[in-house]
């Protein structure tokens, strides 16, 4: 991996969607991608059957894209290789896996042996791919004999991969999200063992951490420096929005939190699934929720938060970031591209600088309208990533953006 080179609180963090990307936080996915099966990954949140020898491709893919553009990858199974080296950060890294109520006692005291003597290389393999019944025989108790086959004494985390959901940075501070769904929840145990305990991070503050209200980093947009609009729908939870909007606003790294319902439909589970940043002052949306999408404005009056009128979202988001307009690209040409390229992930680009983003090539009408209005789209292949729903934002979290000039 390239080394984290930036020094303690030096360097991470990100105001805007747009800003340089410096430094990204990527997961390439591995083995634990092999444990979904027709039977298991509707709960695994997954729509098909990845070919895991093509998704590695297409994420290797995605990450040389970055490199040439002078971005630098961390992988999030080294940074937890070397977090593992912690006492502290494996005890609680097994802990997370021993709290499920499903293994009873016997079978938790034994799988707590097993992983004690783990090194650290073999623990994250474990933490991240799961332990399946046949592979843990030495396992006990009643929990472990019923156990069904295809079963797993540790449940595995295949939408890892998506590493702007479990954190997100708001200014100089990192968000350790919430993860509302049960098979993400222990994810965020390794995210935050890892900004706790590694060293790269020491220092850094945290506005946000997984034993608050459900909250997940694709529902946060940075709209600019002042103004973060946070998606409330499936996933984030109003409370969750307060209590990010608070602690943002305490803090001073926002003027405005803007409170965007979305359906609570899988194909609009998060904001960004909807709409995304590709300029400082332009998004690409999905034209078919654009008309009916609000926004209502929190913001701190003398240490309290004050919730304001509900809005068109274009109206209040421009409202907030103090411009006459946010320059709306939409999805594909007539609603029903617009529905399969959102579908597909259409809408959720990153972007590297100012009207510079990666997509999804197979979404072939919303890149050449991105282009028409002059944003340059880097493509990349996706047809096996995007069997978990995802795009090219929901697999990376931005550790370092410049700030906008
Ligand atoms: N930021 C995003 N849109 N992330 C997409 C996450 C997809 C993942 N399979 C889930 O259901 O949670």
């Amino acid at each position: 991996m390239d080394t984290l080179t930036s020094p303690a609180g030096r360097g991470f963090g990100a105001d805007s969607e747009v800003g340089r990307l410096r430094a990204v936080l990527l997961h390439r996915p591995g083995p634990e991608l092999m444990r979904l099966t027709p039977r298991n990954n509707d709960t695994l949140l997954f729509d098909g059957i990845p070919w895991v020898g093509r998704a590695q491709e297409e994420h290797d893919h995605f990450a040389q894209v970055l490199r040439d553009q002078g971005v630098e990858i961390h992988y999030l199974r080294d940074l937890l290789i070397e977090t593992l080296e912690v006492e502290s950060a494996r005890a609680e890294c097994i802990d997370a896996v021993l709290t499920d109520p499903r293994l009873g006692d016997t079978l938790r005291t034994t799988l707590r042996t097993y992983l004690d003597d783990l090194h650290p290389d073999d623990l994250a393999y474990v933490l991240i791919a799961g332990l399946a019944h046949q592979e843990f025989r030495i396992g006990r108790g009643l929990g472990y004999v019923l156990m069904e086959r295809g079963e797993f004494v540790i449940d595995p985390l295949p939408n890892l991969l998506f590493t702007r959901d479990s954190s997100v940075w708001v200014g100089d501070r990192v968000a350790v999200s919430s993860l509302a769904m049960p098979a993400r929840r222990r994810e965020t145990s390794l995210t935050e063992a890892i900004y706790r305990y590694h060293p790269s991070f020491a220092g850094i503050e945290s506005v946000y951490s997984p034993d608050l209200e459900a909250l997940e980093g694709g529902d946060v947009l940075l709209l600019s420096s002042e103004v973060v609009a946070v998606g409330t729908g499936e996933r984030t939870r109003p409370a969750g929005v307060e209590r990010l909007a608070r602690n943002v606003l305490r803090a001073g790294l926002a003027e405005t939190v803007l409170a965007v319902p979305v359906a609570q439909d899988r194909a609009t589970m998060h904001l960004d699934t909807v709409c995304t940043m590709v300029d400082d002052d332009a998004v690409v949306m999905y034209a078919n929720v654009t008309p009916g999408l609000q926004a209502i404005p929190l913001h701190m009056a003398d240490g309290d938060l004050v919730v304001g009128p509900r809005k068109p979202f274009l109206e209040a988001a421009a409202e907030a970031m103090g411009i006459d307009e946010l320059r709306v690209i939409d999805t594909g040409l007539d609603p029903v591209t617009a529905e399969r390229e959102q579908w597909d992930d259409g809408n959720n680009t990153l972007a590297i600088a100012p009207r510079l983003a990666v997509a999804y090539e197979r979404n072939v009408e919303t890149n050449a309208r991105l282009e028409a209005a002059g944003i340059d789209v880097l493509r990349i292949p996706g047809s096996e990533l995007g069997t978990g729903r995802g795009g090219p934002r929901c697999m990376s979290c931005p550790l370092s953006r410049e700030p906008l000039g």
